[in-house]
């Protein structure tokens, strides 16, 4: 009992620690982490459910507030040894104006590398992601590639634009000497595109099936391949990466990682339909029903509807030219870098996260009834 509670020293700040990932990311730090003493949830909107984690042997302290304040977020870093910066706003339905996904994205950025530098705090992990290289504009293929892979990283969408620049911030932070005269320690984590319990996305998938009858109807070719990982893995990987950067900064810091699994390389709608088929929605199609031409031009509608209607109310669909080039494009990891570097394996095997995705989705309809 006196070494448990001499190990539990470490104060961990989570920024967006109320988001998909970020409640994730709280609940692994609290079973995985036994270092912890304190734990700092810091978001712009606060979950009831942090209050049931309040009863625990960790300290932890919600913190409401704006990662675009760089006070707020300097008074919450202090202290803190470690820092995962996960909040962002994830956008690329054109909810937001390009201006606040900049401000968001890498002002609040640089706003958390400040802190860090500020009040002395060594380590910070930043939650990248897959996006930062592509698909890019030009929609080339990226097939099973790695941290190494040439590719032409070029955007032109203000969300992988704002997640590139925050990136680029945080791994040139690497060595930057903070209160006290030790260097920072930076890292930046890609995911690619996250499913899992909480994926608002997935609900809206399914939502949209009931609404159709039990029914999706293909839109992509079942042959482009897109990278997708497991949120439980993701989280895992966020917590044994912020361990392991305090005993290996010289091999990890400054370095990215995709956060990957063994999660099977499918197109999108194929993949998602791995947990809405058991849940009772079916795929029409061996083919996308509409050609790619027409899916172009309703979703060049779309951008013009949602111009036009701006004034009235927001209307976001799924479907853009960027959603559609996105799911068009081939766009997989195969990469072992966080194992050779940190000894990264998923914590989850695949059968695992299908299945408690399949109940989330199962609870979901559940609650909708
Ligand atoms: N969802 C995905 O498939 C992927 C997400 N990512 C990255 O993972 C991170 C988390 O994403 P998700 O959990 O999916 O998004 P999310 O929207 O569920 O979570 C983001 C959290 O950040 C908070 N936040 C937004 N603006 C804030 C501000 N100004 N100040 C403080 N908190 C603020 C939100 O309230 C939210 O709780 C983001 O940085 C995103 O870019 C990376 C790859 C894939
Ligand atoms: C109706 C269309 C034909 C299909 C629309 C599917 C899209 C909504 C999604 C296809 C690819 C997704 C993105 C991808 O997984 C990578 C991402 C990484 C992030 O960092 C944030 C989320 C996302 C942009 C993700 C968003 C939804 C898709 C565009």
């Amino acid at each position: 009992m006196a070494d448990s509670a001499q190990a539990q020293k470490l104060v961990y700040l989570v920024t967006g620690g109320c988001g998909f990932l970020g409640e994730h990311v709280v609940r692994m730090l609290l079973q995985q982490e036994p270092q912890l003493r304190e734990l700092r949830i810091f978001d712009l909107h606060l979950g009831p459910w942090l209050e049931e984690l309040k009863t625990g042997p960790v300290q932890v302290t919600a913190i409401q507030g704006d990662v675009t304040q760089a006070h707020e977020v300097a008074a919450a870093v202090a202290g803190a040894h470690v820092v995962i910066h996960t909040a962002g706003l994830v956008d690329v339905f054109g909810k937001t104006s390009p201006e606040t996904i900049h401000e968001v994205n890498v002002q609040g950025t640089r706003n958390v590398i400040e802190a860090c530098v500020q009040t002395g705090t060594r380590f910070l992990v930043y939650t990248s992601s897959m996006e930062v290289v592509g698909p890019n504009i030009k929609g080339q293929p990226f097939y099973r590639g790695n941290e190494n892979t040439p590719y032409e990283a070029v955007h032109r969408h203000p969300y992988p634009c704002s997640k590139a620049l925050a990136e680029q911030l945080v791994l040139e932070a690497n060595g930057r000497k903070v209160l006290g005269g030790l260097p920072l320690v930076t890292c930046a984590l890609r995911p690619t595109g996250i499913y899992g319990e909480g994926h608002q996305i997935m609900r809206d998938f399914y939502h949209q099936g009931l609404r159709l009858g039990g029914r999706l109807f293909r839109a992509i070719p079942a042959s482009v391949e897109h990278g997708r990982v497991y949120v439980g893995n993701v989280a895992w990987m966020h917590v044994l990466v912020a361990r392991e950067l305090q005993h290996r900064a010289a091999l990890m810091g400054g370095q990215v990682y995709f956060c990957y699994d063994n999660s099977p390389y499918k197109s999108y709608e194929d993949f998602n339909m791995e947990f809405l088929g058991p849940c009772g929605l079916r795929l029409v199609g061996t083919r996308p029903l509409l050609p790619y031409w027409l899916l172009l031009f309703l979703a060049a509608l779309n951008v013009l509807l949602q111009w036009l209607l701006r004034p009235l109310l927001l209307y976001a669909p799924l479907l853009n030219p960027y959603t559609l080039a996105m799911a068009n494009t081939t766009f997989t990891v195969s990469t072992d870098k966080a194992r050779r570097h940190f000894g990264y394996e998923p914590l989850f095997s695949w059968e695992e996260s299908r299945t408690r995705t399949i109940r989330w989705v199962q609870a979901v309809e559940g609650s909708a009834q």
